[in-house]
């Protein structure tokens, strides 16, 4: 059956390249031959007369493997409907794998064309070269051909991912990958359809699950669906929603700590307390009235932090390295954000003082960009966005904690769970203060929710805020203090 995945409304399973191929082995060992391809075939046929209706001329790009024998299959489906159709095969017709021979022998069969020029009047482009198979980078010539493909303006509906997309990481720099309108996944949802680079150039994604059935056990990771918001009892009070502390907001960086805590309001924690480490710690918030104000030395104290969900590290600057030993060993539930996890990562005390916590019983969720998390990691950057949920899983599983990696497909890990990618959120995001809000978000949420585990506040956070950015005028940029107020729609 046929589902369009995004925008999110459900969560589902995401399966990397081994776990596809046993799934397809199993599926293939039940069924008769050549049954599988001919109904992704079928699938995907269908998704091209609906979503390019008008398209007259069809060109289907096929590579020399089982996708391209997909696009074969449907380049016989849209003959048939009257569209005028070429094949461009990119591959010796004698080295075809079986699947993918029988597709075109029933295509010449049926007096398909072959042909490798793209026409002129191309209409669709069927992007059929390569799926699964590709592991390494897209080799020379296919490269220049998908660079064309790229160029031509035609719309391109690829199959089962965008050619030369890496189905597990979605880390396309430095390759050549097809940039599709629409990707239609075939008998699962791969994890790189949804980050690192997979949005840009997936498109709009599709699934067809080939009636095959999953086990969602087997996933290799899970695509958040919307969280489950508890609405209010009517027994419950302030006291009910816990307290939320804001520790960050060195000199010159308040604003940060402020945002954080407006968000933290914002989502519904019972008392929000500020406690900001370059002055300003009385008096009020005037756009926040409701927020209290305090020298964090008065916060950081071993009573308050054991009962309270604890923010830290926005806009914390290098003093919040003082602050730490006091919030790591004491915090009920505690987010570490910016600042505190560069202080983490260039003193192994502290690592050891968060890595300890697990073991207490004291839940912790560190919420680093990628370049925060390659410090963690003593990798770089760029490793990271290389394989993000690889990066996550090491990061949690080597601290003990929940890891929020950002970016886009933000990854959520925790060790011995399946990891999620968040689908929801957009590149309205991209302006500072954002991670703030998210931080403070996540503090605010878990703090009402009492029976949330970490790896649900964290999910959750991540899921509102990018749907809050998904919400409103697409065209114009949000600053991050619109962002905190952006939190109501998202929760409706
Ligand atoms: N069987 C079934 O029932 C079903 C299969 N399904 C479909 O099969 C797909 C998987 O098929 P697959 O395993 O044949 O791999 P595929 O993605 O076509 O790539 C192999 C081809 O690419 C080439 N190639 C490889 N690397 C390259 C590179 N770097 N640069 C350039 N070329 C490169 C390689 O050439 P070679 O290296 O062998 O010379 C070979 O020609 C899967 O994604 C789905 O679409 C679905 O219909 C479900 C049912
Ligand atoms: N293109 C994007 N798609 C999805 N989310 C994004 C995108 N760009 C930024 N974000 C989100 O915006 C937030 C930015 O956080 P961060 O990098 O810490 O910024 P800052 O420190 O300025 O607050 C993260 O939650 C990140 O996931
Ligand atoms: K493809």
């Amino acid at each position: 059956m046929l589902h369009r995945v995004l925008p999110s409304e459900r969560a589902w399973p995401l399966y990397d390249t081994a776990a596809t191929r046993a799934r397809e082995q199993a599926a293939q060992s039940e069924l008769p031959p050549h049954t599988l391809m001919e109904r992704a075939g079928l699938a995907a046929a269908r998704l091209a007369l609906a979503t390019a209706p008008h398209a007259r001329v069809v060109w289907v790009a096929a590579g020399g493997g089982n996708n391209g024998g997909d696009g074969l299959i449907v380049a016989r489906h849209l003959a048939a409907a009257g569209k005028q159709v070429s094949v461009g095969l990119f591959g010796d017709p004698a080295r075809l794998p079986a699947d993918a021979r029988h597709a075109y022998d029933t295509a010449a069969a049926a007096g398909v064309r072959f042909d490798q020029a793209l026409p002129d009047d191309a209409g669709l482009i069927v992007d059929a070269l390569l799926g699964i198979g590709a592991q390494q980078p897209v080799r020379a010539e296919m490269a220049r051909l998908i660079e064309r493909i790229n160029a031509c303006g035609v719309p391109v509906l690829a199959l089962d991912l965008p050619s030369g997309l890496p189905a597990d990481t979605g880390a396309a720099r430095g390759r050549a990958v097809v940039r599709a309108d629409h990707t239609l996944s075939l008998l699962s949802l791969k994890p790189g359809l949804f980050t690192a680079d997979g949005r840009d150039h997936a498109g709009q994604v599709w699934f067809d699950d080939l009636s095959v059935d999953a086990a969602a056990q087997d996933a290799t990771a899970i695509l958040a669906g919307p969280p489950r918001v508890a609405l209010r009892r009517h027994v419950q009070h302030k006291g009910s929603f816990g307290d939320v502390l804001v520790i960050g907001g060195a000199a010159g960086m308040g604003g940060a700590a402020a945002l954080a805590a407006r968000a933290a309001s914002a989502a519904g924690a019972g008392r929000v307390f500020l406690g900001r480490l370059g002055g300003a710690d009385r008096g009020f918030d005037e756009l926040r009235p409701e927020l209290m104000l305090r020298p964090a030395a008065e916060l950081v104290q071993p009573m308050r932090l054991a009962r309270a969900t604890v923010v830290c590290g926005c806009g914390g600057g290098q003093v919040i390295a003082e602050w730490l030993p006091a919030v790591l060993a004491h915090a009920m539930k505690l987010v570490l954000d910016a600042d505190a996890l560069n202080a983490i990562a260039a003193a192994p005390a502290l690592r050891a003082l968060l890595a300890g916590r697990a073991a207490r019983g004291l839940p912790s969720v560190v919420t680093p960009h990628p370049l925060e998390a390659a410090r963690l990691l003593g990798s770089s950057a760029a490793d990271v966005q290389a394989d993000r949920l690889r990066a996550a899983t090491r990061l949690a599983q080597s601290l003990s904690v929940s890891v929020l990696l950002k970016g886009s497909g933000t990854v959520i890990a925790t060790p011995g769970q399946q990891p999620i990618i968040n689908p929801t959120g957009n590149a309205r995001l991209g302006s500072a203060g954002s991670g703030d809000v998210l931080a403070g978000w996540l503090g605010g949420l878990w703090s009402a929710h009492a029976d949330w585990s970490a790896t649900e506040a964290a999910a959750a956070a991540a899921w509102l805020h990018g749907r809050a950015a998904e919400l409103g005028d697409q065209r114009l940029p949000l600053a991050a203090s619109a962002l905190v107020d952006a939190l109501a729609d998202a929760l409706r």
